[in-house]
């Protein structure tokens, strides 16, 4: 029976690890990790992730041949294919710092498998890493090779948060690549047989490592890029009287284009897109091409203005001070269906209100409130470290912050409201109620484009939703820096 282990099991260890399991019962995957708390977690009722699907795939499959694990040396040492699915932070500190990737977690992985295997292997980069690493990880592992072979492949995942266990299911390619001899193709063969359990042939695309590890920073960066360019049209809807759904429509209607991810919102948050855009940027810097570099920054830099002109349009409407009022926040994760807030765009819109200092109420379905005080406390990019591994952040005892499970609640005697995720409860939440409840004038601005600003302003709010036609009162208070 063919053994794989991954390394790892987070957002796309787990989720992964659990669909080749169901999908290919003959093989046994397991999953493990250097926390406890994380491989507790998976092997009891209440997964450490939410994500909609998994619960019944990891039912299915556990304990049949889906084992999750702290027995890192054992596993390794075991298995013929060994998937590294661990955290690739932005480096904080050093040479690089605030745009290369951190590799210690996948160097510790690679050097962990050095250590402890006794048989060949087939080592699977599916972490996001920067191009030319698995050349890296080959002179970690043939330096100490005991006679070993080992073959890296790339084979980078797209799964999307909220989607995983659909994506993974049916997903639009699978890419691998590998050394282009024949160990080299063997390697990518025994791989592309694991997928072939269910995925068709034709989506399965091979090529050159450095084409795959590539690929997937480009594909990120496209997709990052389409967002930062609608959401640019957005700020131009605003002030013409152009609507950035209608625009976004016309535009996608082009086959050419395409109508997926255009939607404007407050900003692209999620765990990879700035991450893999600033390790593109890095990696152009490295290779003497500024201008490419600059070309792909400025998509970050859209984005962090799109999030800072959210917060002076809430301010500047609110008579340019939001002191002392209390502000509701409804979502904070990075996206509807996912409780992960890994760069969220709520945190900026949430620091930037504090620090006008208002009372912020915060409720998102899925998302904690002790996750909230740690994001909000937390430096930037200390996230993306394992959990226990994260610089301890001062307690969340912020006295402007509250956060409560009840959209209700945390509307109750505000004097706006903003929407940061597209949750679909927010759609049918009961405006009127909620207008009742609040200071008046109130607010609604809607970071998401969810709810029908009509309807809420015959109710009697006065609504901002991202690149709409602006009420008349927000003409009259224009959002200046
Ligand atoms: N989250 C996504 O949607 C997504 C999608 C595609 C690719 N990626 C990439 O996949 C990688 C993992 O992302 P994630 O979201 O799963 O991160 P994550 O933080 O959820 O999981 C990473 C896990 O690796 C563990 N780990 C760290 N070092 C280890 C080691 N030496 N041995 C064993 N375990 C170790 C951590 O404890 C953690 O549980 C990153 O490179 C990310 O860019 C993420
Ligand atoms: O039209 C759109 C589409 C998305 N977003 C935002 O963009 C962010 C990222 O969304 P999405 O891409 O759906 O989720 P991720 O889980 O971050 O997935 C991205 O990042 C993964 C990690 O690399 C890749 O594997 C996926 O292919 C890629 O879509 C979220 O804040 C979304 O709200 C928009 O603002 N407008």
């Amino acid at each position: 029976m063919v053994k794989i282990c991954c390394l790892g099991a987070g957002y796309v260890g787990g989720p992964t690890m659990a669909v080749i399991a169901l999908k290919c019962p003959k093989i046994e995957v397991v999953v493990v990790d250097i926390s406890t708390a994380r491989i507790s977690a998976w092997n009891s009722d209440q997964l450490p992730i939410y994500e909609p699907g998994l619960d019944e795939v990891v039912k299915e499959c556990r304990g049949r041949n889906l084992f999750f694990s702290t027995d890192l040396e054992k596993h390794i040492s075991e298995a013929d294919i060994i998937f590294v699915s661990v955290n690739t932070p932005t480096k904080t500190c050093g040479l690089g710092a605030g745009k290369a990737a951190d590799l210690t977690y996948w160097e510790s992985a690679a050097r962990m498998i050095a250590d402890v295997s006794k048989s060949d292997k087939i080592v699977v980069e599916k972490s996001t890493v920067p191009v030319k690493t698995a050349e890296a990880i080959e002179k970690i592992l043939t330096h100490n090779s005991k006679g070993i072979n080992y073959q890296i492949l790339s084979n980078p995942e797209f799964l999307a948060e909220g989607t995983a266990i659909q994506d993974l299911f049916n997903p639009d390619r699978v890419l691998i690549g590998g050394r282009e001899t024949p160990e080299g193709r063997n390697a990518v063969q025994a791989l592309k047989q694991v997928y072939a359990n269910w995925v068709p042939e034709d989506r399965i695309l091979t090529t050159n490592l450095w084409s795959a590890e590539l690929s997937k920073l480009a594909a990120n960066a496209f997709l990052a890029q389409r967002i930062s360019s609608v959401n640019a049209i957005s700020a131009l809807c605003e002030a013409t009287g152009a609507d950035v759904a209608e625009v976004a429509y016309a535009v996608g209607k082009d086959t050419r284009i395409g109508p997926k991810f255009l939607n404007a919102s407050v900003g692209f948050g999620g765990s990879c897109f700035q991450k893999d855009i600033l390790n593109l940027v890095y990696i152009c810097d490295c290779n003497g091409l500024p201008e490419v570099s600059e070309y792909w920054k400025q998509v970050v830099k859209i984005n962090d203005y799109q999030k800072s002109r959210f917060v002076n349009r809430v301010v500047s409407s609110m008579f340019n001070t939001v002191a002392g009022k209390k502000i509701a926040v409804l979502g904070f994760a990075f996206k509807k269906d996912t409780g992960d807030t890994r760069e969220t765009p709520a945190i900026d819109v949430c620091k930037g209100l504090l620090g006008d200092k208002a009372k912020v109420s915060i409720y998102d379905p899925q998302v904690t409130e002790d996750q909230i005080g740690r994001d909000l406390a937390m430096n930037k990019f200390d996230w993306d470290h394992p959990i226990h591994l994260q610089p301890m952040s001062p307690t969340a005892a912020n006295k402007q912050v509250t956060v409560t499970w009840d959209a209700y609640e945390a509307t109750k005697e505000a004097h706006g409201v903003c929407i940061l995720t597209e949750w679909d409860e927010f759609k049918k939440l009961d405006y009127k109620k909620i207008y009742d409840g609040m200071q008046k004038p109130a607010f609604v601005f809607d970071g998401r484009n969810v709810v029908d600003a009509g309807k809420l302003r015959e109710i009697g709010f006065i609504v901002y939703s991202i690149g709409k036609p602006l009420d008349q009162w927000l003409k009259d208070m224009p959002a200046v820096a």
